[in-house]
């Protein structure tokens, strides 16, 4: 089945190893909306994952060797490349994840900012000399690029979980071998084939699709990998983790949320159920910091679920890529299933269906946003991501019961709350242990700031120039003798 593409040859049923595409299509990909095959990829294993990586390694001296400017150059001709080709990046993109077409053309434009941002920060990692403890001896520190990335990737954010990883890579002078979601692989290749035409040298950035485990062995084994990047569940993250340490290599991670999302009495009431709705309904609640949890305070609790309601209530539910649809598929049944499990057991424990609670009538892989009351911690919503169209409602007295509240997890990747009352917002913000808080707004990702977490939500950060860290070694000269 083919896509109405405008440049057909961006759909890609091959990897991209050394330049080449290499493999023949055994593993479908199929459109949740629809549930039609729209590909078939290649079922790699541990053998070509460490064929891929060889070649990586191989072009690894190569590319590091190149002068700042000239892989700056080549990383925003990429750039220039995917912002060009970024209608048919949306369909593939929504024809494999099913967000609707306007989130894919915004995930997009957000994943090309990060490879525009890094072929400028290319240019701009430098080292220092410190002052010598000997009068005979300078002291020089060098960042020198980390080595062999090994990136693994997930299914909601099929191209900006990538280029967030390979932008700074290669602006640093490391090669990568990608791993995506085995339910997104087109948009990965579409950007391999993209970064082919940018004239990136062959084994700079390589895909890889296949069996999880046998190529997550290679990337957190192979010696020449230095760095396992990781965005995905923690679970995973952890697993992944105790995999590289047979190795030392250096793991960062991007694992999963649990968001609270806090209304406080003198908020913007308004402003706040928009931001409850871009942080609950993005992505169909697939994105790792939606809002997993609602606090709204006493005072204004029941003017927000009234409307916070009425918004929901104006979500259109449908195939994302037909006009005014707002909200698509979720990615598979086991995603459904597991709203699912999060709604009973909320209902068994006191909660409230205000809106929605079932599966859509277009049937599959399609749910109805979700608005519930008389949420508790005692609920399972409370403690895992739900990771769907689900905006569970708390009632909350005091800003210290709050606090503690929204801090009783093990994640802590972002948080949100609304107020005008600017000791609050110092307060509450330093108090919260997340690594991102949203004040006065639910959506809070750029590429210009160090996104990623605390706790068991991971180590890493993306973004910004603190971004360029997870790439780059530090080593220092000290050059003695000066005195002769
Ligand atoms: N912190 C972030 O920036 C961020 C961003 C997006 C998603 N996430 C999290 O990811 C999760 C949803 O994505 P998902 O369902 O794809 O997560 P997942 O952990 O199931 O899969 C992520 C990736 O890991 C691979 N994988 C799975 N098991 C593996 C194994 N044993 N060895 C090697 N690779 C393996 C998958 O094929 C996929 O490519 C959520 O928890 C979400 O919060 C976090
Ligand atoms: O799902 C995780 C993504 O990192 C969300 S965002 O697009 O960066 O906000």
């Amino acid at each position: 089945m083919s896509l109405d593409l405008i440049d057909p040859t961006l759909l890609k049923e091959q990897c991209y190893v050394d330049g080449a595409w290499v493999g023949t299509g055994e593993s479908e990909v199929t459109n949740p909306a629809t549930g039609a095959v729209i590909a078939r990829v290649p079922r790699f294993g541990a053998d070509e994952a460490t064929a891929a990586v060889d070649a990586a390694a191989a072009a690894f001296k190569p590319w590091g060797a190149r002068t700042a400017k000239e892989r700056s150059k080549l990383i925003r001709q990429w750039y220039e490349r995917i912002m060009a080709h970024r209608d048919d990046l949306a369909l593939i993109l929504t024809s494999e994840q099913g967000k609707p077409l306007a989130e894919a053309k915004g995930e997009i434009d957000y994943a090309a900012s990060y490879i525009e941002f890094y072929a400028e920060e290319a240019k701009r990692i430098a080292g220092e000399t410190l002052p010598s403890h000997r009068a005979d001896a300078r002291i020089l520190v060098l960042r020198q690029p980390t080595g062999v990335v090994g990136a693994i990737t997930p299914w909601n954010f099929p191209a900006a979980m990538i280029t967030r990883k390979a932008a700074p890579a290669l602006a640093a002078g490391c090669t990568i071998v990608v791993k995506p979601a085995g339910e997104t692989p087109l948009t990965a290749l579409a950007l391999a084939e993209l970064a082919d035409r940018a004239g990136i040298p062959k084994g700079v950035f390589n895909v890889v699709t296949g069996d999880s485990k046998a190529i997550g062995g290679v990337l957190t084994s192979h010696s020449a990998i230095r760095l396992v990047n990781f965005t995905g569940s923690t679970d995973v993250g952890k697993l992944l983790m105790r995999q590289a340490a047979g190795t030392v290599k250096k793991v960062a991670l991007e694992l999963g949320g649990n968001a609270p999302f806090i209304v406080f009495d003198d908020a913007d009431l308004d402003a706040a159920v928009e931001g409850a709705m871009v942080s609950k309904f993005r992505n169909m609640g697939q994105t790792c910091v939606c809002a997993n949890r609602i606090y709204a305070q006493a005072g204004i609790h029941d003017a927000f679920v009234e409307k916070l309601t009425a918004a929901v209530a104006k979500l259109k539910v449908g195939n994302g890529v037909e006009a005014g649809v707002t909200q698509g598929p979720l990615i598979n049944d086991k995603a459904i299933a597991k709203v699912e499990e999060h709604l009973a057991d909320a209902r068994a424990k006191g909660a409230s269906i205000v809106l929605g609670g079932h599966r859509h009538a277009l049937g599959g892989a399609y749910f109805e946003p979700t608005v519930l009351t008389g949420a508790t911690a005692a609920m399972q919503l409370a403690r895992e991501e739900t990771f769907g169209p689900l905006a569970p409602v708390f009632r909350f007295e005091t800003e210290e019961e709050v606090i503690r509240a929204a801090n009783d997890t093990e994640f802590g990747l972002a948080a949100y709350f609304y107020s005008r009352d600017v000791g609050r917002i110092f307060r509450v913000g330093e108090g919260l242990e997340y690594g991102m808080v949203g004040i006065n707004s639910g959506l809070i990702s750029t590429e210009l700031a160090p996104f990623g977490g605390v706790k068991e939500s991971g180590n890493g950060r993306e973004g910004s120039h603190h971004g360029i860290e997870e790439f780059v070694e530090k080593k220092y000269l000290l050059v003695a003798g000066l005195d002769r």
